[in-house]
């Protein structure tokens, strides 16, 4: 089903968690928020939830509108962090929970529930511990089970809030790509809550950028990786270095030094040039931008290098891949840089 977020702000005392959000989301669309904490995600799918309501805006699931149902009504499938399962109660009787508390007029019988409960359990990778009990299960089987019970009910929308976010590094990555998997083979509109921007680019099909409770952008994992919007979204996507200088017709130029870079279409004025470790080069001696070597780190397979350079208020870093034969620059020596790929935003 689709789902559409029309204008839906909402305050708290003197703060805007939401702030006029629009956002379609297709029918089988599998979309991440990523923001950092208190840039309103959490409120937006509680809102979307009915936990909460919002003070302005609508809420269309489809053609209807959704914003003044019940929580129930919406018949929505959530998944939190810290998901209690019934404890008194087997994996099995879990999942079958939403369909057994349905109003008799709309429960499934008994045989159903048990074959929509096993089938679950198929597509969670458990098929034999439904007779199990919460606490003789892994962090990461609890979870699935938990997403077992809120497909169960055939939802109108998946809504998962950091759901493997009390997981270990390693468990969180298998976890998410088998939610992946699980959402191909599903199709279940789903939206999913996160910090973590690499879980957003490598799960979803489009990635929501909050900000302060405004989208700073939407886009594929591509697009936000590549073309972020703004500033903001290059710092938070990756690790990024900023480079002051100036946009002049149409160049960016680092203020007195030997860089000039095409930065079209930006308006003359105080600039920032982003660009990341890896796509930072180092010149031939005597060409590019002349910076110090501070330091140089190998770490697995790339070494860090900390550089300055004159005028700028902050190191910048750059990524070489640790071949053998790869020479670590020295410390004190004068190095030139060449950014291949960048972004330059108004200051
Ligand atoms: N019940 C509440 N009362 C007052 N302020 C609230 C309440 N819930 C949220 N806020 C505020 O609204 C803003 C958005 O909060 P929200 O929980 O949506 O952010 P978030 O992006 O989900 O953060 P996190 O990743 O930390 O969960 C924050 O400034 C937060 O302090």
């Amino acid at each position: 089903m689709d789902l559409h977020i029309q204008g839906i702000g909402k305050r708290y005392a003197n703060v805007a968690a939401l702030d006029a959000v629009d956002l379609d989301i297709a029918s089988g669309e599998l979309v991440a928020l990523l923001g950092p904490s208190g840039s309103g995600k959490t409120t937006l799918l509680r809102v979307i939830a009915g936990l909460l309501h919002p003070d302005r805006g609508r809420l269309l699931f489809g053609s209807q509108d959704a914003t003044r149902l019940s929580l129930r009504e919406r018949n929505v499938g959530f998944v939190f962090q810290h998901y209690a399962l019934f404890k008194h109660m087997t994996v099995a009787e879990n999942i079958a929970f939403g369909l057994r508390s349905r109003p008799r007029s709309r429960r499934p019988d008994k045989a159903s529930i048990a074959r929509r409960v096993q089938e679950l359990l198929g597509l969670i990778q458990l098929p034999d511990l439904g007779g199990r009990y919460p606490e003789q299960l892994s962090g990461g089987q609890k979870q699935r089970v938990a997403l077992a019970r809120a497909l169960a009910i055939d939802p109108t929308v998946l809504l998962l809030d950091e759901p493997f976010g009390a997981l270990d590094a390693k468990v969180r990555v298998e976890l998410r790509r088998w939610l992946r998997r699980l959402h191909e083979q599903t199709g279940q509109t789903t939206l999913f809550v996160t910090h973590d921007q690499e879980e957003a680019l490598e799960l979803a099909d489009r990635v929501v950028v909050l900000k302060d409770g405004r989208i700073e952008q939407v886009g594929t994992p591509e697009q936000i990786y590549r073309e972020p919007a703004s500033a903001y979204v290059f710092d938070f996507i990756g690790r990024a270095n900023a480079l002051d200088g100036r946009v002049d017709a149409g160049r960016f130029v680092a203020e007195g030094q030997a860089l000039a870079l095409p930065a079209e279409g930006l308006a003359d004025g105080a600039a920032r040039l982003y660009v990341r470790p890896h796509d930072l080069t180092l010149a031939a001696p005597g060409e590019g931008l002349p910076a110090r070597v501070l330091s140089a780190h190998r770490l697995a397979d790339r070494i860090t290098v900390e550089l300055q350079v004159a005028g700028q208020a902050k190191p910048l870093e750059l990524d070489l891949v640790a071949t053998p034969e790869a020479a670590t620059p020295e410390a004190g020596s004068t190095v030139g840089l060449r950014p291949l790929r960048y972004r330059v935003y108004p200051a």
